[in-house]
């Protein structure tokens, strides 16, 4: 369980995130979400480790759970010319020796194959397609094997197939691993498609939190983002939003 109680992330005056307080569990998929600006990466960095914050987290009680945490920035974009394999291999980058082991190559290699990347493993990073390059960050969060997996916009660049892809594989790590998993999501209906918790974040406080079914409602959609929208069922269970227009003034 990850525990973030009173949190609060300034930069110089200005406050953005103020007491934001939640607990998340392992094994059940968590997505952010929130209009731009209100905080969202804010929090996983600080959360992460990256960020000054005010205010606890823990992870099972343990006060300083950062080198436990796995991080995927929102902005992959990198002139490098390490390879894919190479960048992947990061991740292990804590539990590597003086030397390579035959065991972290394969890690490595199993997850770059899971995402269709196989033929693209001595690729420089710099050569690869944004949603590529998106995958391959996602690949060196996975070979970590962290205990808490947290996800800036991880489908933002994907296509239909390779975020149904990526999801389901992160859904499928979480409940399997029963680690924790927390992902920034614009695409609502794929967000609750993907989190069995949800968190609201608006003007940089959590303003709704719980399931999916819960959180997402015309009327805390209205609050959350200034929009109306259909929330429907889809023949096979699933929920479905539709925004339908925009409601109040742009700010
Ligand atoms: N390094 C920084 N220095 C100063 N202000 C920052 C910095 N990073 C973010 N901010 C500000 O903090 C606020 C929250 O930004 P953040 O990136 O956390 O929002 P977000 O919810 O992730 O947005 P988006 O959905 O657009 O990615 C914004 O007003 C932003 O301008």
């Amino acid at each position: 369980m990850l525990t973030v109680d009173n949190l609060s992330v300034a930069y110089g005056r200005n406050t953005v995130l103020q007491d934001v307080t939640f607990h998340l569990p392992s094994g059940s998929p968590g997505a952010l979400i929130g209009p731009n600006g209100t905080g969202k990466s804010s929090l996983l960095r600080a959360i992460a480790g990256l960020q000054r914050h005010g205010g606890t987290i823990a992870l099972a009680g343990d006060a300083a759970p950062a080198g436990r945490i796995a991080y995927m920035p929102q902005d992959t974009a990198a002139a490098s010319s390490l390879t894919a394999l190479e960048v992947t291999l990061l991740g292990r980058l804590g539990k590597l020796g003086l030397r390579v082991a035959r065991s972290d190559i394969e890690a490595s290699r199993d997850v770059l194959h899971l995402f269709g990347l196989t033929d693209k493993q001595d690729v420089a990073i710099s050569a690869l397609s944004g949603g590529q390059r998106q995958m391959v960050y996602l690949a060196q969060a996975l070979v970590r094997s962290p205990d808490v997996l947290l996800l800036d916009e991880p489908t933002a660049a994907l296509d239909l197939r390779h975020q149904l892809l990526v999801l389901d594989t992160v859904a499928d790590l979480c409940r399997e691993r029963n680690i924790v998993v927390l992902a920034a999501m614009h695409d609502l209906t794929l967000a609750g498609r993907f989190a069995e918790r949800m968190i609201g974040l608006g003007d940089g406080r959590i303003v709704a939190e719980g399931t999916p079914e819960h959180v997402m409602t015309p009327d805390s959609l209205a609050d959350l983002y200034r929009v109306t929208a259909e929330v429907s069922r889809t023949s096979s269970g699933r929920l479905a939003i539709v925004p339908t227009g925009l409601a109040g003034p742009v700010q």
